[in-house]
């Protein structure tokens, strides 16, 4: 008891004139008590001293991983993989959690289907009726910065835009059953906004957020199992609408808006659509393909932790997914300085696509600038960098269908519209911009990927993480 007392009042080598006991009464300076602190003290020291090296070691065995890119670049599909690769189990306990936001998905795209439709047939065959001041295409000229490239910003005139026979004339009776499947869907329709506010949890939307997004730790709230009220609602009348679904999805507009490209889905959509018989059966359970296809944008910085062998090592892996829109981008910085290495996402495929939070800027473009501020930051001199041109898949299935790239990339020329090419040109720009803006002349280590097919990112992902571990060993010394 004395001796508790005794070290409570400082560690020090020098005697003290008395000591308090418990029970108040003063004692005099006793040797025993002096030796007694003085080994507690000493043990209390190499405690101190065993924590903090521990310490540092849990600190040089975890490997800090951001994942970097625009908004719908592939970055928390990314995250999910390695999931599937090294916490298989903790995804599998999330199934339950993803079918409401399947659902959404669903909802989400039959209410597009809806609008556009509406959209197109509202719309005049008078060229003059387009308005050339707004929307995606709208600033005039090309734009050139430091990755040189150069996009197209104009909208093309009508008459480029849609040949005579690009219009689109529904039979009277395509137009009757048009108007029978929205009248049909349209209660499920109306769910969209209350299911949208559930699943994000209350939060209100703002510039360039639309849809659904989720902060940390939404797995394990109150969306588990079937989700709230709002979401028992919504799998019910999606049960019950079923065949309108299948019906409008193989509607002949639908079909030649999809073919002129006049339907602007997401892209995971057709995905969904094509598995609706599935996705809407009352006991469906959203499977590996379907968590990965879902659409949720990702708010702030998300932390995943995973445990990863390497040469008989565990390491502490910590993956960070982010918000990629514009307005999500400053909650990036605070990480930086301790990132051991940046997994950089660049979707190759949307050359003819817009950032919904800027409609003016082409998302290629946009990749660039952004990958030029990643190199050139100070603050991530000393982090591993890695660049994964991703959505491959797409890039062909769009190059397959027609579209050209220079048509949105002038500075593209005549190059074959072949995905060789163009997957050529890109990988140029980039390493030109690795090459131009790198704060330390790091290695850059890149790779393309399609982050849909599992085997395939599998294999990236293994190699990936243990160039990163090597790295992050050579430079901490760690063995
Ligand atoms: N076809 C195809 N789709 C992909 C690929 N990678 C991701 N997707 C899909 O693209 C959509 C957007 O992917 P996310 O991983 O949510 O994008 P993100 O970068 O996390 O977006 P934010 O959270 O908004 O920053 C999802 O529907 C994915 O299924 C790919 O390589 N090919
Ligand atoms: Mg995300």
């Amino acid at each position: 008891m004395a001796a508790a007392v005794a070290v409570a009042h400082g560690r020090s080598s020098s005697a003290p004139a008395s000591i308090e006991a418990e029970s108040g009464i003063l004692l005099p300076p006793n040797r025993f008590y002096d030796e007694e602190s003085q080994r507690i003290s000493n043990l209390i020291d190499e405690e101190l001293r065993k924590e903090q090296q521990r310490q540092r070691e849990a600190r040089r065995k975890q490997v800090k991983v951001m994942l970097l890119g625009q908004a719908e670049s592939g970055k928390s599909t990314l995250q999910k993989q390695f999931q599937i690769y090294y916490a298989s189990q903790s995804l599998d306990r999330e199934r339950p959690s993803w079918k409401p936001v399947v659902h959404f998905n669903i909802v989400k795209a039959v209410k597009t289907m809806l609008d556009e439709i509406d959209y197109e047939f509202s719309q005049t065959d008078d060229p003059d009726d387009y308005d050339d001041s707004d929307g995606e295409f709208s600033a005039p000229g090309p734009s050139s910065r430091a990755n040189e490239i150069t996009v197209e910003r104009r909208r093309p005139p009508p008459q480029q835009q849609l040949r005579p026979t690009e219009i689109i004339r529904p039979t009277a009776a395509e137009t009757e059953s048009l108007a029978l499947l929205r009248t049909r869907l349209l209660p499920l329709v109306a769910l969209h906004d209350s299911l949208a506010s559930e699943l994000s949890g209350g939060v209100s939307f703002s510039r360039g957020l639309t849809g659904v997004f989720v902060r940390a730790g939404w797995q394990g709230g109150r969306l588990r199992g079937n989700g709230g009220g709002v979401a028992i609602i919504v799998a019910k009348a999606l049960d019950s609408a079923r065949e309108d679904i299948e019906a409008l999805w193989a509607h002949g507009v639908v079909r030649q808006m999809m073919n002129l490209r006049k339907l602007r889905l997401e892209e995971s959509a057709p995905f969904f659509l094509d598995n609706i018989a599935r996705i809407s059966q009352p006991d469906y359970l959203p499977n590996v393909d379907d968590v990965l296809n879902v659409r949720l944008q990702t708010l702030g910085v998300i932390e995943h932790s995973f445990p990863i062998n390497l040469g008989g090592t565990m390491y502490d892996w910590r993956l960070y997914d982010v918000g990629g829109a514009r307005g999500q981008r400053h909650a990036w910085v605070p990480y930086f300085e301790d990132a051991t290495a940046i997994i950089f996402l660049a979707p190759i495929s949307a050359f003819d696509q817009y950032l919904d939070e800027d409609p003016r800027t082409n998302r290629i473009d946009d990749s660039l600038q952004l990958f030029t501020a990643i190199c050139s930051n100070k603050l991530l001199k000393k982090a591993h960098l890695v660049l994964m041109l991703n959505k491959t898949d797409l890039l062909k299935a769009k190059l397959k269908a027609g579209i050209r790239v220079q048509k949105y990339i002038t500075s593209y020329g005549n190059r074959p519209n072949k995905y060789d090419d163009v997957a050529s040109y890109f990988r140029a720009h980039f390493m030109q911009v690795h090459k131009r803006k790198d704060v330390s002349n790091r290695s850059l280590y890149l790779h393309f990927t399609s982050m849909l097919d599992i085997k395939a990112t599998q294999s990236i992902i293994v190699n990936v993480g243990e160039a990163i571990i090597r790295q992050h060993i050579a430079q901490t010394g760690l063995t």
